[in-house]
């Protein structure tokens, strides 16, 4: 049975939160007072279930079904995980976590989106206090992994230790703030970085678009990948940290900075960046420039999951996770997966070098299920493809789901014959189709060679069983 997670307040971020658990395996249920919460949650869906399925090779869980409850208790019934997602009021929050409590298990997390309080206010007056951490992701939620857990001193180990375990296996990353404070880590450098650009737009120096140019050509890209100190180590040159710090320490006292004053959020100030907004992107609708971001930020994870560096890692892990051993079924299921942004072409469908990944993967993981897996490839065998004859018989899009279905056609000796189909998970249509002959090969002599006995076993059972079939 699916396990259950429960949304209060379904607007920007709960509508993130909703998708990202359904889209897990998880079933998720959402109060939000508002009449629209469904309508809008449906439009986060429809982004997050295009978007999240394209980081991975492997195929995700079962989606979970969302549903709507016209009382708070109904929606928080049998729910191991609670991210209450409301306005940013403090009043709002203590009075939504009185009726939380009220009905749901003492053993749930219950856990607040809040940008800026600290746990110790949100736990103030509460029931048990100790059942209320801080779990505070960023938007598009469904896609960035970052989540700052913050436990405050009285959140129980227990409460913090699940929320951990959920967190993770959701495929985000909790980074745990081991003091509470105000508007939590990532927050601060938002804020500041916010500050500051008001300050140059109010003082007439650069325009909204110069800045997130500023921004998107330059450090931005750094960021992504190496966070900040990481970067400015690097920037020391072969002299490192020590090096940077007595260059630019200095600078600490310069005028380089205005984030000790507060801009003051005059009506001309708000028209003023409004306009310059509007004049940048105004042309795009939101949900537009919501797809934007998701197939940009899509194509940069990926790429970072390629190097195994930063957020990359976390997919990685996250598709070991989700991968499974192959059944052994004639014809044998041995890639779901679905086409992601970054393998269209300029035709906007799948590239025809594509097919020939999908169908090596699909032989890969037949490899590993016959016993020729990475140990037994480090121990100096494998097998190499000799010749692939592929059919090109439909396109297919970015954000589809295909999969590929093989059958051993020859298994004898050093010799394996593979057949796939790629099929389109939502009608069935053959896509393409695959001929693979492959040797086994010594990786020592680089020259073909028998199988290990375990091997080639596996190989002529599977050939026989689909010969058969
Ligand atoms: N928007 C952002 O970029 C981020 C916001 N947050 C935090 O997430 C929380 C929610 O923010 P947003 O989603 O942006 O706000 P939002 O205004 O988009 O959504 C809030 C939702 O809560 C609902 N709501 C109001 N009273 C409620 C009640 N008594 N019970 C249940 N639902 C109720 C509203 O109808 C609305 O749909 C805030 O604490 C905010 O600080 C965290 C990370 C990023
Ligand atoms: C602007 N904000 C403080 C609501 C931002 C966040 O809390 C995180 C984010 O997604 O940028």
């Amino acid at each position: 049975m699916a396990r259950r997670a429960a949304i209060i307040g379904g607007g920007v971020i709960g509508g993130g939160w909703a998708a990202r658990f359904a889209l897990m395996g998880w079933e998720v249920r959402v109060y939000d007072p508002d009449p629209e919460a469904e309508r809008k949650i449906g439009e986060v869906m429809a982004g997050a279930v295009r978007a999240l399925p394209m980081l991975f090779e492997a195929p995700m869980p079962a989606r979970g079904a969302i549903s709507f409850h016209d009382s708070l208790a109904e929606a928080v019934e049998g729910a191991e995980y609670i991210q209450e997602s409301v306005p940013e009021r403090l009043d709002l929050k203590h009075k939504v976590y009185a009726e939380i409590q009220g009905a749901c298990d003492p053993g749930a997390v219950l856990a607040s989106s809040t940008s800026g309080f600290k746990p110790s206010q949100l736990q103030e007056g509460a029931a048990r206090p100790g059942q209320i951490v801080v779990a505070h992701p960023f938007n598009p939620v469904y896609l960035l992994p970052l989540v700052e857990l913050v436990p405050g001193e009285v959140a129980a180990p227990d409460i913090l230790e699940k929320a951990r375990e959920i967190l993770t296996g959701i495929g985000m990353y909790p980074l745990h703030v081991r003091a509470e404070i105000d508007a939590h880590i990532a927050d601060r450098f938002l804020e500041a970085v916010w500050r500051e650009a008001l300050w140059l737009v109010k003082d007439g120096i650069a325009t909204t678009e110069e800045i997130d140019n500023a921004i998107r050509y330059g450090f931005g890209l750094r960021w992504a990948q190496m966070g900040l100190f990481e970067t400015y180590r690097v920037a020391g040159g072969e002299a490192g940290m020590r090096h940077f710090m007595a260059q630019f320490g200095p600078c600490l006292s310069w005028p380089w900075t205005r984030l000790t004053d507060v801009p003051e959020f005059t009506d001309e100030l708000v028209d003023l960046i409004t306009e310059q907004s509007d004049a940048q992107s105004g042309h795009m609708s939101i949900r537009d420039l919501e797809r934007l971001r998701d197939d940009n930020l899509v194509a940069i994870l990926r790429a970072l999951k390629m190097q195994g560096a930063a957020a990359g890692r976390l997919i990685r892990a996250q598709d070991d996770r989700m991968r499974g051993p192959l059944e052994e079924t004639v014809p044998m299921v041995t890639v779901r997966r679905v086409v992601p942004v970054d393998w269209t072409d300029l035709n906007g469908h799948m590239n025809e070098g594509r097919y020939g990944q999908v169908f090596s993967d699909a032989s890969e993981e037949l490899m590993t299920h016959v016993g020729a897996d990475q140990a037994y490839i480090d121990a100096g065998n494998s097998y190499f493809t000799a010749e692939t004859n592929i059919k090109y018989l439909a396109e297919t899009l970015a954000g589809e789901e295909i999969f590929v279905e093989t059958r051993v056609t020859l298994g004898e000796g050093k010799k394996l014959r593979l057949w796939h189909e790629m099929k389109r998970a939502s009608d069935g249509e053959v896509l393409a189709t695959g001929d693979q002959f492959m040797l086994h090969v010594s990786l020592e002599t680089r020259r073909s060679c028998p199988p290990l006995d375990h091997v080639r076993e596996n190989v002529e059972r599977l050939a026989r069983m689909h010969a058969e079939a």
